[in-house]
Protein backbone atom coordinates (compact mmCIF):
# COMPACT_ATOMS: atom_id res chain seq x y z
CA UNK A 1 0.00 0.00 0.00
CA UNK A 2 0.95 3.56 -0.61
CA UNK A 3 3.47 5.29 2.30
CA UNK A 4 1.30 6.40 5.28
CA UNK A 5 2.61 10.35 4.02
CA UNK A 6 1.26 9.77 0.30
CA UNK A 7 -2.60 10.57 0.32
CA UNK A 8 -3.96 8.68 -2.92
CA UNK A 9 -5.29 10.53 -5.67
CA UNK A 10 -8.37 9.49 -7.95
CA UNK A 11 -8.40 11.33 -10.51
CA UNK A 12 -11.03 11.50 -13.36
CA UNK A 13 -9.44 12.41 -16.95
CA UNK A 14 -12.89 12.85 -19.21
CA UNK A 15 -11.22 13.67 -22.39
CA UNK A 16 -13.24 14.74 -25.45
CA UNK A 17 -16.45 13.69 -23.63
CA UNK A 18 -19.39 15.12 -21.85
CA UNK A 19 -22.13 17.69 -22.21
CA UNK A 20 -23.54 20.24 -19.10
CA UNK A 21 -25.89 18.03 -18.74
CA UNK A 22 -23.31 15.07 -18.20
CA UNK A 23 -21.33 17.61 -15.58
CA UNK A 24 -24.38 18.35 -13.57
CA UNK A 25 -25.30 14.61 -12.98
CA UNK A 26 -22.23 13.67 -12.47
CA UNK A 27 -20.93 16.68 -9.71
CA UNK A 28 -24.64 16.02 -7.82
CA UNK A 29 -23.76 11.91 -7.78
CA UNK A 30 -20.36 13.10 -6.58
CA UNK A 31 -22.37 15.35 -4.10
CA UNK A 32 -24.32 12.62 -2.86
CA UNK A 33 -21.83 9.51 -2.98
CA UNK A 34 -18.36 10.93 -1.37
CA UNK A 35 -17.85 11.38 1.87
CA UNK A 36 -17.28 15.03 2.90
CA UNK A 37 -14.03 14.98 3.80
CA UNK A 38 -12.47 12.13 1.83
CA UNK A 39 -9.32 10.79 3.50
CA UNK A 40 -7.87 10.32 -0.41
CA UNK A 41 -8.05 13.48 -2.92
CA UNK A 42 -10.58 12.95 -5.66
CA UNK A 43 -10.16 15.36 -9.07
CA UNK A 44 -11.93 15.47 -12.31
CA UNK A 45 -10.51 16.78 -16.08
CA UNK A 46 -13.25 18.28 -18.25
CA UNK A 47 -12.74 19.94 -21.42
CA UNK A 48 -11.82 23.35 -21.05
CA UNK A 49 -15.43 24.42 -22.05
CA UNK A 50 -17.08 22.40 -19.26
CA UNK A 51 -14.35 23.59 -16.40
CA UNK A 52 -16.63 26.69 -15.28
CA UNK A 53 -19.83 24.33 -14.28
CA UNK A 54 -17.64 22.02 -12.81
CA UNK A 55 -15.86 24.38 -10.47
CA UNK A 56 -19.82 25.80 -9.66
CA UNK A 57 -21.26 23.02 -8.91
CA UNK A 58 -18.45 20.42 -7.30
CA UNK A 59 -18.14 19.39 -4.14
CA UNK A 60 -15.70 21.42 -2.02
CA UNK A 61 -13.92 17.99 -1.19
CA UNK A 62 -13.59 17.25 -5.46
CA UNK A 63 -10.25 19.26 -7.43
CA UNK A 64 -10.61 20.01 -10.91
CA UNK A 65 -8.41 20.64 -13.69
CA UNK A 66 -7.64 20.97 -17.16
CA UNK A 67 -6.39 18.51 -19.59
CA UNK A 68 -4.06 21.39 -20.84
CA UNK A 69 -2.41 24.51 -20.84
CA UNK A 70 -0.73 26.86 -23.01
CA UNK A 71 3.50 27.08 -22.41
CA UNK A 72 2.74 30.88 -22.96
CA UNK A 73 1.70 33.63 -20.84
CA UNK A 74 -0.55 35.36 -23.28
CA UNK A 75 -0.65 36.29 -26.59
CA UNK A 76 -1.03 35.74 -30.05
CA UNK A 77 -2.11 31.76 -29.43
CA UNK A 78 -5.41 31.43 -31.14
CA UNK A 79 -7.22 28.07 -29.81
CA UNK A 80 -5.01 27.98 -26.59
CA UNK A 81 -5.77 28.62 -22.81
CA UNK A 82 -3.03 29.84 -20.37
CA UNK A 83 -2.43 28.98 -17.18
CA UNK A 84 -3.19 32.40 -15.96
CA UNK A 85 -6.94 31.88 -17.29
CA UNK A 86 -6.97 28.44 -15.48
CA UNK A 87 -5.90 29.97 -12.07
CA UNK A 88 -8.37 32.76 -12.52
CA UNK A 89 -11.42 30.38 -13.51
CA UNK A 90 -10.47 28.44 -9.94
CA UNK A 91 -8.80 25.24 -11.37
CA UNK A 92 -6.24 23.95 -8.60
CA UNK A 93 -4.49 21.38 -11.16
CA UNK A 94 -3.76 20.59 -14.81
CA UNK A 95 -2.36 17.47 -16.62
CA UNK A 96 0.80 18.01 -18.63
CA UNK A 97 1.60 15.38 -21.86
CA UNK A 98 -0.86 13.25 -21.62
CA UNK A 99 0.07 10.41 -24.54
CA UNK A 100 -2.70 11.34 -26.71
CA UNK A 101 -1.25 15.26 -27.14
CA UNK A 102 2.39 13.48 -27.30
CA UNK A 103 1.12 11.36 -30.09
CA UNK A 104 -1.89 13.30 -31.67
CA UNK A 105 -0.46 16.89 -31.42
CA UNK A 106 3.17 15.93 -31.61
CA UNK A 107 3.82 17.36 -27.82
CA UNK A 108 7.82 16.93 -26.90
CA UNK A 109 9.23 15.99 -23.40
CA UNK A 110 10.78 19.98 -24.01
CA UNK A 111 7.27 21.21 -24.63
CA UNK A 112 5.83 19.26 -21.94
CA UNK A 113 8.39 20.42 -19.53
CA UNK A 114 7.77 23.83 -20.67
CA UNK A 115 4.09 23.53 -19.54
CA UNK A 116 4.92 22.07 -16.67
CA UNK A 117 6.71 25.11 -15.61
CA UNK A 118 3.89 27.39 -16.93
CA UNK A 119 1.48 25.81 -14.58
CA UNK A 120 3.09 26.13 -11.23
CA UNK A 121 3.60 29.96 -11.86
CA UNK A 122 0.20 30.14 -11.55
CA UNK A 123 -0.37 27.94 -8.60
CA UNK A 124 -1.81 25.09 -10.30
CA UNK A 125 -0.66 21.23 -9.63
CA UNK A 126 0.61 19.45 -13.09
CA UNK A 127 -0.16 16.17 -13.39
CA UNK A 128 3.20 14.97 -15.69
CA UNK A 129 1.64 11.97 -17.84
CA UNK A 130 4.49 9.49 -19.09
CA UNK A 131 4.54 6.04 -20.56
CA UNK A 132 5.69 3.85 -22.96
CA UNK A 133 4.41 2.49 -26.23
CA UNK A 134 3.64 -1.19 -26.62
CA UNK A 135 6.90 -1.43 -29.45
CA UNK A 136 8.80 0.42 -26.24
CA UNK A 137 7.87 -2.22 -24.13
CA UNK A 138 8.91 -4.95 -26.53
CA UNK A 139 12.16 -3.18 -27.17
CA UNK A 140 12.93 -3.21 -23.36
CA UNK A 141 13.04 1.09 -24.01
CA UNK A 142 10.51 1.05 -20.83
CA UNK A 143 12.65 2.92 -18.26
CA UNK A 144 14.64 4.81 -20.11
CA UNK A 145 11.66 6.09 -22.14
CA UNK A 146 9.80 7.10 -19.28
CA UNK A 147 13.01 8.64 -17.52
CA UNK A 148 13.63 10.72 -20.79
CA UNK A 149 10.01 12.20 -19.73
CA UNK A 150 10.58 12.71 -16.15
CA UNK A 151 14.28 14.18 -16.33
CA UNK A 152 13.44 16.80 -18.88
CA UNK A 153 11.60 18.21 -16.79
CA UNK A 154 13.90 17.72 -14.15
CA UNK A 155 16.28 19.56 -16.07
CA UNK A 156 14.06 22.70 -16.91
CA UNK A 157 12.73 23.34 -13.71
CA UNK A 158 14.85 21.20 -10.87
CA UNK A 159 13.55 18.85 -8.33
CA UNK A 160 12.14 20.83 -6.22
CA UNK A 161 9.95 22.23 -8.68
CA UNK A 162 9.09 18.75 -10.01
CA UNK A 163 8.00 17.49 -6.55
CA UNK A 164 5.40 19.86 -6.28
CA UNK A 165 3.39 18.49 -9.08
CA UNK A 166 1.96 14.52 -9.73
CA UNK A 167 3.44 11.96 -11.99
CA UNK A 168 1.26 9.84 -13.81
CA UNK A 169 2.62 6.56 -15.24
CA UNK A 170 0.36 5.58 -18.11
CA UNK A 171 1.40 2.50 -20.45
CA UNK A 172 0.19 3.46 -23.89
CA UNK A 173 -0.68 0.39 -24.67
CA UNK A 174 -2.89 -0.02 -21.84
CA UNK A 175 -5.54 2.97 -22.17
CA UNK A 176 -8.47 2.29 -23.35
CA UNK A 177 -7.70 -1.02 -24.35
CA UNK A 178 -8.88 -2.27 -21.22
CA UNK A 179 -5.55 -4.44 -21.10
CA UNK A 180 -4.49 -2.92 -17.60
CA UNK A 181 -0.68 -3.50 -16.51
CA UNK A 182 -0.83 -5.96 -14.08
CA UNK A 183 -0.46 -4.56 -10.40
CA UNK A 184 3.42 -6.11 -10.48
CA UNK A 185 4.15 -4.07 -13.81
CA UNK A 186 3.07 -0.95 -12.30
CA UNK A 187 4.39 -1.49 -9.03
CA UNK A 188 7.51 -2.13 -11.28
CA UNK A 189 7.61 1.31 -13.09
CA UNK A 190 6.45 3.19 -10.20
CA UNK A 191 9.51 1.65 -8.39
CA UNK A 192 11.90 2.53 -11.22
CA UNK A 193 10.79 6.07 -11.48
CA UNK A 194 11.21 6.52 -7.25
CA UNK A 195 14.47 4.72 -6.99
CA UNK A 196 15.81 7.55 -10.31
CA UNK A 197 14.44 10.40 -8.20
CA UNK A 198 15.80 9.59 -5.45
CA UNK A 199 19.55 8.99 -6.81
CA UNK A 200 18.59 13.23 -6.66
CA UNK A 201 16.79 13.99 -3.45
CA UNK A 202 15.26 10.97 -1.33
CA UNK A 203 13.21 13.29 0.65
CA UNK A 204 11.07 13.67 -2.41
CA UNK A 205 11.55 10.62 -4.17
CA UNK A 206 9.58 9.55 -1.30
CA UNK A 207 7.04 12.41 -1.03
CA UNK A 208 5.87 12.96 -4.91
CA UNK A 209 2.79 10.86 -5.85
CA UNK A 210 3.07 8.29 -8.40
CA UNK A 211 -0.45 7.62 -10.15
CA UNK A 212 -1.39 4.55 -12.51
CA UNK A 213 -3.00 4.87 -15.53
CA UNK A 214 -4.77 2.72 -18.19
CA UNK A 215 -7.97 0.96 -18.22
CA UNK A 216 -8.44 0.90 -14.60
CA UNK A 217 -11.48 0.37 -12.75
CA UNK A 218 -13.55 -1.03 -9.64
CA UNK A 219 -12.57 -4.17 -9.90
CA UNK A 220 -8.48 -3.82 -10.18
CA UNK A 221 -7.99 -0.09 -8.28
CA UNK A 222 -7.54 -1.66 -5.06
CA UNK A 223 -4.52 -4.32 -6.00
CA UNK A 224 -2.94 -1.34 -7.98
CA UNK A 225 -3.15 1.30 -5.24
CA UNK A 226 -1.97 -1.67 -3.17
CA UNK A 227 1.54 -1.26 -4.20
CA UNK A 228 3.52 0.28 -1.96
CA UNK A 229 4.89 3.10 -4.74
CA UNK A 230 1.27 3.32 -6.89
CA UNK A 231 -0.46 6.24 -4.76
CA UNK A 232 -3.99 6.40 -7.08
CA UNK A 233 -5.01 6.37 -10.04
CA UNK A 234 -5.89 8.72 -13.74
CA UNK A 235 -8.65 7.21 -15.32
CA UNK A 236 -10.48 7.43 -18.33
CA UNK A 237 -13.30 5.13 -18.94
CA UNK A 238 -14.49 4.58 -15.66
CA UNK A 239 -14.59 8.04 -14.92
CA UNK A 240 -17.50 8.68 -17.18
CA UNK A 241 -19.89 7.32 -14.67
CA UNK A 242 -21.00 8.38 -11.49
CA UNK A 243 -21.10 4.38 -10.57
CA UNK A 244 -18.02 3.22 -12.39
CA UNK A 245 -15.76 6.42 -10.84
CA UNK A 246 -17.05 6.19 -6.98
CA UNK A 247 -16.20 2.18 -7.57
CA UNK A 248 -12.74 3.53 -7.92
CA UNK A 249 -12.86 6.10 -5.22
CA UNK A 250 -14.67 3.24 -2.50
CA UNK A 251 -11.38 1.33 -3.17
CA UNK A 252 -9.03 4.08 -2.60
CA UNK A 253 -11.28 4.97 0.67
CA UNK A 254 -10.86 1.29 2.12
CA UNK A 255 -6.91 2.06 1.25
CA UNK A 256 -6.93 5.22 3.00
CA UNK A 257 -8.31 4.44 6.40
CA UNK A 258 -6.71 4.10 9.67
CA UNK A 259 -4.32 7.04 7.56
O1 LIG B 1 -6.00 9.76 -18.58
C1 LIG B 1 -6.41 8.62 -18.44
C2 LIG B 1 -5.80 7.51 -19.13
O2 LIG B 1 -5.51 7.82 -20.44
C3 LIG B 1 -6.44 6.18 -18.91
O3 LIG B 1 -7.56 6.00 -19.73
P1 LIG B 1 -8.44 4.66 -19.57
O4 LIG B 1 -8.73 4.54 -18.10
O5 LIG B 1 -9.64 4.88 -20.42
O6 LIG B 1 -7.57 3.53 -20.03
Amino acid sequence: MAMMNRKLLVAGNWKMHGSLAFVDEMMSALRQSLPDQPKYDVAVFPVYIHLYEVINNKPDSVLCGAQNLSEYDNGAVTGEVSAEMLQDLGCDMVLVGHSERRIKNNESNSEVAKKFAQALKFNLTPILCVGESSVQRQGDQTFDVVWDQINTVIEHIGMESLSQGVIAYEPVWAIGTGETASAEQAQEVHQFIRSQLALNDDTIARRIRILYGGSCKGSNAYELFSMPDVDGGLIGGASLTAKDFMAICQQADKLSQGD
